[in-house]
């Protein structure tokens, strides 16, 4: 099914889409585009009744919602919206390259996103692994958050496809918030800023740094201000196993990221590098003694010179033909945090 096949059933709906286009660009696929001169800032432009919803209908208990979805994608034949979908490629780019060389950076988070596909894949092996692929991606790329209210608070039980609203693209400066109207029973999209003519309309999916963007929708962004690093593994090489049990007994092995935008370091980071040199006198509760104050900014320091070092080295690692564009973006993402906070460092010592 084409475009305008589908168009036309979604208009006999009786949605009114009178201020918006859809057309399709090369490197962002289709978006909805502003069709009118001038849309005011807090107008409502978009509002999708809940009966045009795919939720999922929990119907085997041992099946996430996001499951659910999948097998209604696999199942259903009928649905124009469903024949629609069939000629969208949603898989990530780097699905299809398994054997480049990634940065660790990369490396850990998608062996989180194949464990958790593979899960679900082995729930449905009747399936041939490019239909499940194409069910699975065409979920993960295009669903939005929707409270089911169901017992689960889990993020992959409240879930829901919208049909059309699944056209927005994603923007880190949106010119439209979108939100469930428990009022009127639909999902609406508002303008929060003026929109001109053949304006895009964006919204922002989540606050997602360019490595969640790359392994879950495959494209990343030239600026980023949400982008972040995380040093888990690199804490892992400068602690001992034993130290590490210690900053996990407090629940402090979380949150071990640096931030482009943040204008702070995480306490725990601090923690877990006094541990390297203050073995005895170290308590999770207490600010480093002031009298230690150079020795931990210098092991900061030495430390983030190490990160430095590894990312150098795993990028140069990094060979590739299919994301040139996107490892020169990665690379200065994460030399950029690392320079950001290296100043924050100077500031808070000095
Ligand atoms: C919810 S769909 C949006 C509609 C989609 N462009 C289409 O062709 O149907 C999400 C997908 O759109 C693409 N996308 C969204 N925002 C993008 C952006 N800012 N730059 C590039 N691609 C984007 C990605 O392929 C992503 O997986």
């Amino acid at each position: 099914m084409n475009i305008d096949q589908f168009l036309d059933w979604f208009n006999s709906r009786g949605v009114c889409t009178e201020n918006i286009n859809v057309s399709y660009k090369k490197d962002i696929g289709f978006g909805l585009y502003s069709s009118k001169s001038l849309i005011e800032k807090d107008s409502l432009i978009l509002s999708i009744p809940e009966h045009l919803f795919i939720k999922p209908s929990f119907e085997k208990s041992d099946l996430t919602g996001f499951e659910h979805l999948i097998i209604y994608l696999l199942e259903e034949k009928t649905n124009p919206y469903v024949e629609f979908l069939r000629s969208i490629k949603s898989i990530p780019k780097w699905r299809f390259y398994p054997n480049d060389k990634y940065p660790q950076q990369l490396i850990d988070k998608m062996s989180k996103h194949i464990n958790k596909y593979n899960k679900s894949r082995n729930k449905f092996l009747n399936y041939n692994d490019q239909d499940f692929q194409w069910a699975y991606y065409t979920i993960n790329t295009r669903c939005v958050h929707f409270d089911m209210n169901i017992s689960s608070k889990d993020q992959d039980d409240n879930l829901c496809l919208i049909p059309y609203l699944d056209f927005v693209n994603h923007s880190i400066e949106p010119n439209t918030i979108s939100k469930y109207n428990s009022l009127t029973n639909s999902y609406d999209i508002y303008t929060i800023k003026s929109i001109n003519l053949n304006e895009e309309i964006t919204f922002i999916y989540n606050p997602h740094s360019n490595v969640d963007l790359f392994i879950e929708y495959g494209f990343i962004l030239s600026v980023n201000p949400y982008n972040q690093l995380n040093i888990e593994y690199q804490l892992e090489q400068i602690l001992s196993n034993k130290q590490i049990e210690i900053i996990k007994s407090f629940n402090y092995w979380n949150s071990l990221d640096l931030y482009s935008s943040n204008n702070d370091i995480s306490w725990t980071i601090i923690k877990s590098i006094e541990l390297t040199y203050n073995n005895n006198n170290w308590s999770p509760y207490y600010h480093p003694s002031y009298k230690d104050k150079y020795k931990l900014y210098d092991k900061i320091y030495f430390f983030l010179t190490i990160i430095k070092q590894n990312i150098e080295k795993d990028f140069q690692q990094w060979i590739t033909n299919h994301f040139t564009l996107e490892k020169n973006i990665l690379y200065n993402d994460f030399l950029t945090i690392i320079h950001h906070t290296s100043t924050i460092i100077n500031n808070i010592f000095n």
